[in-house]
């Protein structure tokens, strides 16, 4: 409702004005205190003589929290809060008035809030209240009472808008409070204008669930496209990081398929407050944590290999996938592990002269039977710090073998000896030479143990990787029942090949990854205490299982979508297979969300019509929000350049109704870069993304297909729509799926020859101008 027309219009606007004067005047009076901190800071700068002085330290940190109160200040001017609940708590007469926004705002001096954070637990009921009964948890348990009203505002410029009541009267309880109002669609029928933005006003009830889920056990939200996931996993690390902000150790990781979803996906955290979250793909994760300079071949080029190869040929390049990520792989490499730690040590004593301080089986023996929990190379430190105290404890043991031998001499010197006389020279140079010995080895002990210890060849993650393949057994016995043993050889034979010529792919980073972290490990403070996986049904098992050597206590949000699983030649096909596997049956939260908040019903019932077609695949179908739009388009041309004629026009007409971003989707990098080309001239400000792009900036953009997955648009043109591009094959159906799922507002697509399988017997969910015209 338009905010002037609303009965509490006055009252409303009064608190706004109120509101933003206070932070008006707290913004002031911080700014003051700022420089009164960086005065102080360039005083102590003078005087303190190392970094870690403690006053430097404690006002360093008081002007950080200064700065970022007065950033959160500056952000709530114009938009304080976005919603309201009035609370009565249960035994109590008084009801609270809660204001919520995206910062919480504290008026020290009358030590009230003045906003509450969204993700403090009261606001729990903002979310999740559907009657009037309602309760939240707080630190000190479960908190009952009573909802008397949820109120939302529209405001702009730091003006009231629009006020919607999600609760008209105290006993009637509107369907709107279900989450589903018009707050909502008003807030989904905004154009998009590049990046993925925050929700905190209209989060729903589930996915409400899902943000404030406990973190103690893993998290799989499987989600068709467009129902938030990634935004949820984005606001469920901020609402984590919020409850554990005293944590000040605390590492937080969100891992992403590419560098351009991590572009797109940059503005949220920041936006919700957050800062320092690691946001990383795992190949870029995993190499720098192998530390080598190795290249690795675009996944593109592996999906165009499967999509254009023989059967047989795709099928021994998928399965050679599939190996490389399976638990049973970490298995040979655990095997071949154990085999190498126990050929690791050199075949020899540790000597000095002719004296055996210690024998092979007894170092042998050390080294199999201690400090087995950590990895191999710190092992050999710890080995060599054990060896050295044992020896520095044993001197005695030593020292008395030696005056023993040396005593067995004297003792014959003096039998052969005529008179003492003429061998007490001899005597005292043997007694000199013992202790001599005797202190050189107390001398040269640790070098001693050093050297032994420095001829233990240093095993090295990608040598260890290339052997695997070279020396064949583990493998064999492990996959060669499955796949047979002809396939597992030529499998074997190309991997090595391509291993020899250094050529890398996405699918060896997880073993790689796996070898480096059991030979050197992770010094905790690399940890993290909860890691976020987008895209997660990409991901196979062993990476996975990488991820979780890399989490503190097993907290994660994975995310993700079976239906859009387009690397499924390695990826997941059944969470809680997967993750019984990977968690080996440890608890996890599911969640499965259904609805799709980007798409206008026209475009969901598209997507829904395309997914079903994939055969093998059990799919969910999306429901999407109330909110209608445009039927797709289906334009058949008689040719490419028909299909660009069309683009153009299309592209004009969507820019002049506003639309921002707009997407031009083709299937594979080729055509991509080929209808660019052709499109560049006639389309101003247009822009090509492949896999090296890193930026994501809206406007108009051609882009393949499984590049565009996760990314959104409001109006999307699919090109080549035709049956040589799109067939009944798993693949493309998820391909299309994908392109077509990527719109809020707009599809269209352009085809010539024949129509793709895919899309026939599907036309009451498209209109086809070419053809109402003909029948006109
Ligand atoms: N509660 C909500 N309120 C407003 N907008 C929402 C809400 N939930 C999701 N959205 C919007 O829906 C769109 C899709 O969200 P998001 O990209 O996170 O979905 P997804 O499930 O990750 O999609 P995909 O699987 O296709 O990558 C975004 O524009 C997001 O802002």
């Amino acid at each position: 409702m338009q905010a002037e027309n609303h009965p509490d219009y006055i009252g409303e606007k009064e608190h706004l004005e109120e509101t933003i004067r206070w932070i008006e005047g707290e913004q002031k009076f911080l700014e003051g205190y700022e420089t009164i901190l960086k005065d102080r800071l360039r005083e102590i700068r003078k005087t303190v003589k190392t970094l870690t002085d403690e006053r430097l330290i404690a006002n360093q940190q008081l002007y950080q929290m200064a700065s970022r109160d007065i950033e959160h200040l500056k952000r709530s001017r114009n938009h304080p809060y976005f919603g309201r609940i009035d609370f009565q708590e249960a035994r109590r007469d008084d009801v609270e008035i809660i204001y919520i926004g995206k910062y919480g705002l504290h008026d020290r001096d009358r030590e009230i809030p003045v906003v509450v954070d969204w993700r403090a637990p009261i606001a729990d009921i903002y979310y999740s209240g559907h009657s009037r009964e309602v309760a939240y948890r707080a630190p000190s348990g479960e908190v009952k009472g009573q909802m008397h009203l949820k109120r939302r505002y529209e405001i702009e410029g730091g003006e009231l808008k629009e006020i919607y009541d999600d609760k008209t009267s105290e006993d009637k309880i509107e369907d709107s409070l279900k989450g589903k109002g018009d707050f909502l669609t008003e807030a989904l029928q905004k154009r998009t204008h590049g990046r993925l933005k925050e929700i905190v006003a209209t989060i729903q009830d589930q996915q409400n669930r899902i943000i404030r889920s406990n973190a103690i056990k893993p998290l799989v939200v499987q989600g068709v496209a467009g129902s938030g996931k990634t935004t949820i996993a984005l606001h469920r690390m901020a609402y984590l990081i919020y409850n554990n902000r005293r944590n000040t150790d605390a590492n937080y990781m969100v891992v992403a398929p590419n560098q351009l979803f991590l572009n797109y996906i940059s503005d949220i955290l920041p936006d919700l407050g957050v800062e320092n979250v690691c946001q990383t793909t795992f190949e870029d994760w995993a190499l720098q944590l192998i530390g080598k300079d190795i290249e690795i071949a675009k996944c593109a080029d592996k999906l165009n290999l499967l999509m254009n190869s023989e059967r047989e040929e795709a099928k021994i390049v998928s399965l050679a996938s599939k190996l490389k990520g399976s638990l049973l792989f970490k298995k040979v490499i655990d095997h071949r592990m154990r085999q190498l730690e126990k050929t690791l040590l050199p075949l020899e004593n540790l000597s000095v002269d002719d004296m055996v301080l210690l024998p092979y089986d007894k170092i042998q023996e050390i080294f199999l039977t201690s400090n087995v929990h950590l990895p191999l190379v710190p092992r050999i430190t710890k080995l060599n710090e054990y060896l050295k105290t044992r020896l520095k404890k044993e001197m005695k043991e030593i020292r008395e073998k030696i005056e023993e031998c040396y005593n067995i001499k004297i003792d014959r010197l003096k039998d052969q000896a005529k008179d003492t006389e003429t061998i007490r020279k001899d005597i005292i140079q043997l007694y000199d030479g013992r202790d001599e010995k005797i202190e050189r080895i107390k001398q040269i002990l640790p070098a001693l143990v050093d050297r032994y210890t420095e001829k233990i060849e240093k095993p090295d993650t990608i040598q260890f990787y290339y052997d695997l393949f070279r020396v064949q057994g583990e493998i064999e016995k492990a996959f060669a029942p499955k796949i047979g043993f002809d396939r597992l050889t030529q499998i074997c034979d190309d991997i090595r090949k391509q291993l020899s010529k250094e050529i890398f792919e996405n699918e060896d980073l997880g073993p790689l990854a796996y070898i480096h972290l059991k030979l050197f490990g992770l010094e905790d403070k690399n940890k993290y205490t909860h890691i976020v996986v987008d895209e997660a049904q990409d991901l196979d098992e062993l990476k996975m299982s990488v991820l979780r050597e890399l989490s503190i206590n097993d907290s994660f949000t994975f995310v993700g979508d079976l239906s859009q699983g387009i690397y499924s030649y390695r990826g997941i096909h059944n969470w809680t297979k997967t993750m019984e596997r990977v968690f080996q049956g440890r608890e996890y939260h599911y969640h499965f969300l259904t609805t799709s908040y980007r798409s206008t019903i026209e475009i969901v019932n598209l997507a829904n019509g395309v997914i079903q077609k994939c055969k093998g695949l059990d799919a969910i179908l999306a429901e999407p929000i109330f909110r209608h739009g445009e039927k797709p388009w289906l334009k058949k041309c008689e040719n490419h350049e028909e299909m660009l004629t069309q683009m153009v026009c299309r592209i004009r007409h969507l820019t002049k109704e506003a639309y921002g971003s707009i997407a031009v989707i083709c299937k594979d990098l080729d055509t991509t870069e080929k209808v660019y080309k052709d499109l560049k001239g006639r389309v101003e400000n247009i822009h090509l993304i492949t896999e090296q792009a890193t930026d994501f900036h809206g406007g108009v953009v051609v882009i393949p297909s499984y590049l565009s997955k996760g990314l959104e648009f409001d109006g999307v043109l699919v090109y080549g729509v035709d049956q040589g591009t799109y067939s009944m094959e798993e693949i493309d159906v998820k391909l299309l799926y994908i392109a077509i799922t990527r719109a809020l507002h707009r599809v269209s697509m352009y085809y010539q020859g024949d129509l793709s399988e895919v899309l026939k017997g599907l036309d009451d969910l498209y209109d086809e101008p070419n053809k109402r015209l003909k029948t006109k």
